[in-house]
């Protein structure tokens, strides 16, 4: 497979819930693609709409509420949108595999660790026990766990909150999937902890050339991981650019609003007397959206036009999109 290759191709991505207060687009229209070897990161404050695009790509939004209502989903070649059940079944965990923020939520906490992975692995493989075991703690051994025989023999609690998202990157990649997700993989742990699991999915993410979706809060992660990043706010992509164009040059005023509250920016910047940015107001409810662009009301530039009318992503230049009126204007170095 060349270097260059996309492994992941999603267009016009449309996913809805189903609420009492009426229906909503937690997804809206959004596209993006992931090459071989490549980290994507997607950001944006919460509820905007992030671990929804995740869920859609694996085909996991619990429907109902939810369902994907449009768009497609395009993994090295095969629309997963097309899929049968049993044919998802059967991409899930061996294609694409997904880590979350709690690794309790998926691991299975009466059950050994060798044995989890060992059942992942003979799901998508025609292997032995004894086969699909050694795997397992070969797995345990890539991702850094001392003593991976005896850790195998182990239930998750027995393991550290570290170590037990090892386990599930260690499950994750054990059918080496052309894509993983990661959705807030390191929010639950401590901080150096942290550094060390985000390191560790790099590196492994470079050495199997896996594709990479990593969904985060934290820019700082994103800068130092991502190669390119999406923006999100009230379900719509509003920017996409490489991490160096967007930290260089945000051009769409909630990403400067979200620059502009990272820590990080704070400390490296030259005025002493930088403050925490907050960006004012509220998410707006996803129902009921105004026609125009999200976050008119919340944009000190916001103009009439705003909100009559949604921006359309433009390409200004190096494929460096952003939905704004006057993304050409507000764009200059922090
Ligand atoms: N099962 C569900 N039923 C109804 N609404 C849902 C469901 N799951 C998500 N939503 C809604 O969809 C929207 C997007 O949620 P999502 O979890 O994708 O946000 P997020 O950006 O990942 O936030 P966070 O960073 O807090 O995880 C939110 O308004 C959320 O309340």
């Amino acid at each position: 497979m060349p270097a260059e290759e996309t492994v992941l191709d999603v267009k016009n991505l449309q996913t809805v819930f189903f609420t009492n207060s009426g229906l909503f687009k937690a997804v809206d229209d959004v596209s993006f693609s992931v090459r071989r070897g490549e980290t994507l990161a997607i950001v944006g404050e919460s509820g905007c709409g992030k671990s929804v695009t995740a869920l859609s790509v694996m085909r996991l939004v619990p429907d109902p509420p939810g369902r994907i209502v449009g768009g497609s989903v395009t993994l090295e070649g095969t629309d997963l949108l097309d899929l049968d059940d049993a044919a998802m079944r059967a991409i899930r965990g061996n294609r694409i595999s997904m880590i979350f923020q709690e690794p309790m939520t998926s691991l299975n906490p009466v059950m050994r660790i060798g044995d989890q992975i060992t059942e992942a692995v003979r799901l998508h493989r025609n292997t032995t026990r004894k086969e699909a075991w050694a795997k397992a703690v070969e797995m345990l051994r890539l991702v850094r766990i001392p003593e991976p025989e005896r850790r195998a023999t182990e239930y998750p609690h027995q393991l550290s909150g570290g170590m037990r998202q090892r386990a599930m990157i260690a499950m994750a990649l054990a059918c080496r999937p052309a894509l993983l997700i990661a959705d807030e993989p390191t929010t639950a742990l401590d901080v150096t902890i942290q550094a060390q699991i985000l390191a560790l999915i790099v590196e492994l993410q470079k050495e199997l050339g896996t594709g990479l979706i990593l969904i985060t809060h934290d820019l700082g992660v994103v800068a130092q991981t991502a190669q390119r990043v999406i923006v999100m706010y009230a379900g719509k992509k509003v920017e996409e650019a490489t991490v160096e164009a967007l930290f260089e040059n945000p051009r769409h005023p909630y990403t400067r609003g979200l620059m502009a509250s990272m820590p990080a920016v704070i400390a490296l910047g030259s005025k002493n007397d930088a403050r925490l940015v907050e960006i004012p107001g509220m998410v707006p409810s996803l129902t009921n959206l105004p026609a125009g662009c999200a976050f008119a009301p919340r944009c000190g530039l916001a103009v009439d036009r705003c909100r009559a009318e949604y921006p359309p992503l433009q390409d200004w230049g190096d494929h460096h999109f952003a939905a704004c009126w006057r993304a050409a204007e507000t764009a200059a170095p922090l």
